[in-house]
């Protein structure tokens, strides 16, 4: 090979950085539907509460170098546990808004806008190890990030006035999940975008990759990966994992 050849090909002393993992989870709602008495995140279901639940699966990953939770400015309720698991008193008035400052504060500690970061719901007690390392294994080598999704499965209408208006078609239709990977700056950057308008419309990661362009990798989920949202949800989240406990 020529000189000329091999500096094109291995550009001399350089070496890719192998890039990091972080696990990012806002916890920093009040959960108004689910109708408790304090923020559902910490409401007990089988035996430790729903964010516990959600930290294990996460520290179960080996890939994850730090798990950060983003809890509300005052909040009492959460006790950290030892690294790999951090917190920051950041949360703010709406999911995006906890997120954005989240991915500000690994910055800060030093994560390198080039490595991942998985956003997942403190309220989506039921991820597993396995769908977290799906997610990872999927996104690793794309070069936009992706999301944990299930396609639809049922009839979908548009309504108006409380009567269906339409039924519309569901083939290619997802419903969002989360853990959602992105590289740290590039998602920090499309959400930065939506500070002025408070936000509006970005209720997930992926809608504001979508919004700077990018088209985020579906990756299939599971419907057990569902978020605890109603009063009637905790019940079956106690379910299934007192199901996987005597499995
Ligand atoms: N300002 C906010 C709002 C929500 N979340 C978090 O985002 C996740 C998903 O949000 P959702 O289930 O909608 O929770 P809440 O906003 O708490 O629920 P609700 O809309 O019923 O009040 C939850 O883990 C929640 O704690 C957050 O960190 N900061
Ligand atoms: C991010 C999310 O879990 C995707 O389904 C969901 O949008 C969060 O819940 P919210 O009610 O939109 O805050």
């Amino acid at each position: 090979m020529s000189a000329t050849k091999m500096q094109l090909d291995q550009p001399t002393g350089h070496t890719e950085k192998p890039r990091k993992c972080y696990a990012l989870l806002p916890c920093a709602g009040i959960g108004s539907r689910a109708g408790t008495a304090q923020p559902k995140q910490y409401e007990p279901v089988a035996g430790q509460s729903m964010v516990e639940h959600t930290l294990q699966a996460f520290a179960s990953v080996e890939r994850t170098v730090c798990i950060l939770v983003v809890v509300a400015r005052g909040d009492s309720f959460f006790q950290c546990p030892a690294p790999p698991v951090a917190v920051a008193h950041c949360g703010g008035q709406t999911r995006a808004e906890s997120v954005f400052n989240g991915l500000d504060w690994l910055l800060a500690q030093g994560a390198d806008p080039q490595d991942w970061v998985l956003v997942h719901d403190a309220a989506r007690c039921l991820i597993t190890p396995a769908q977290i390392n799906a997610l990872i294994d999927a996104c690793m080598p794309d070069p936009v990030g992706g999301l944990l999704a299930l396609p639809l499965p049922d009839t979908l209408k548009d309504e108006r006035d409380g009567r269906v208006n339409s039924t519309i078609d569901r083939r290619q239709k997802w419903l969002a999940q989360t853990p959602q990977m992105f590289p740290i700056g590039a998602l920090r950057l499309a959400l930065a975008s939506h500070l002025e308008t408070g936000f509006s419309g970005i209720t997930d990661e992926s809608s504001a990759m979508e919004a700077s362009g990018h088209r985020p990798l579906l990756v299939p989920g599971s419907a057990s990966n569902f978020k605890v949202t109603y009063p009637e949800d905790f019940a079956l989240a106690e379910a299934v994992l007192a199901a996987r406990a005597s499995a």
